[in-house]
């Protein structure tokens, strides 16, 4: 565990080795610095980079990018940090940043920050915990398609878990209800969401914008179903659409996990759920993928998964 300003430290078999963090381009620029990393034994930590480059970017991706969402983001949420955890507990990319929260004073940044970095620890147990629930999840889910319970478990097990804090901003109480993250659903198989207010709110697909709030029972985990396994279902499972909005009288916290398959592994319809009477409907797609698609999805916010139709154009 490392990190410098423009620098990422990876440990491989016990001996940390520094790599400059260029402004490089796959395969050999961060991306391919950080697929190494998760190979390699130890972990890895970005932190505190002066500009946002272009991994911080892309992970923090929807939730920062005014374009991505416009309009709706000006509200958005400030990011307490992303990770990125392996299965086995080490936070291969995080992305904590000490000046966090836009609507405290300096004092409390300061006393927020101490307790992020405790928070740190925790977060790497919680990672792993919530990692192993959704583990367990995705074989019941997977069981309740019909397919064979362990049929995800490898893709899983190797695969990519990408944790977002968001911090919300108080609303203003004369805004009513103020988008905090816009409409979206999340890539990946599943998301693990823990809220500390209420503010999540969830829509039918159907439903022409009617917007259900999802109550906030303390320490109850809220599962969404993502992208990826509404391609792996052919259909048969939609992913969630959500969003969250601002409480007028309070700041919120909420952490979303989201557990997909590793970033360059091609997720498409199970084989078993592909008949004549169910032709496939989506085009197979990885992680990666969808970090290429951020950047095209500046002006109308499109679902990743409405690009993956195959008879969508
Ligand atoms: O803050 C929330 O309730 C939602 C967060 C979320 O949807 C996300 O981070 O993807
Ligand atoms: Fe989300």
């Amino acid at each position: 565990w490392s990190s410098g300003e423009r620098h990422l430290r990876c440990t491989e078999g016990g001996k940390p080795r520094r790599q400059q963090v260029g402004h490089g381009r796959r395969p050999g620029g961060r991306l391919g610095v950080l697929r190494h990393a998760r190979g390699a034994q130890g972990g890895v930590r970005l932190r505190r980079h002066p500009q946002p480059g272009p991994v911080r970017h892309q992970l923090q991706g929807r939730h920062q990018q005014g374009q991505v969402f416009p309009q709706a983001l000006r509200q958005s949420p400030r990011p307490l940090g992303r990770l990125l955890a392996n299965p086995t507990g080490n936070i291969q990319v995080s992305t904590w940043t000490s000046t966090f929260t836009r609507s405290t004073d300096e004092s409390s940044q300061q006393l927020l920050t101490e307790q992020m970095l405790i928070g740190r620890k925790k977060m790497g147990t919680y990672a792993v915990e919530i990692q192993r629930l959704s583990i367990q999840l995705m074989g019941a889910i997977v069981q309740g398609l019909g397919l064979c319970p362990m049929h995800l478990q490898e893709k899983l097990g190797a695969g990519l878990q990408f944790m977002a804090l968001n911090n919300y901003p108080q609303g203003s109480s004369r805004a009513g209800d103020t988008v905090g993250l816009a409409p979206h659903s999340d890539i990946g198989f599943i998301t693990i969401l823990l809220q500390s207010s209420p503010g999540l709110e969830v829509t039918h697909h159907d439903d022409g914008g009617v917007w259900t709030p999802v109550p906030a029972i303390p320490g109850a985990l809220h599962v969404h179903l993502g992208d990826h396994l509404e391609v792996l279902s052919n259909g048969r499972l939609r992913s969630l659409l959500h969003r969250a909005i601002l409480n007028t009288d309070e700041e919120r916290i909420s952490i979303a996990s989201i557990h997909g398959a590793a970033i360059d592994e091609k997720v498409g319809c199970a084989e078993e759920l592909v008949d004549e009477r169910h032709p496939r409907m989506y085009r197979e797609s990885s992680f990666h993928d969808f970090l290429d698609f951020l950047p095209t999805n500046v002006k109308a916010y499109r679902r990743f998964v409405e690009t993956l139709k195959i008879d969508s154009a």
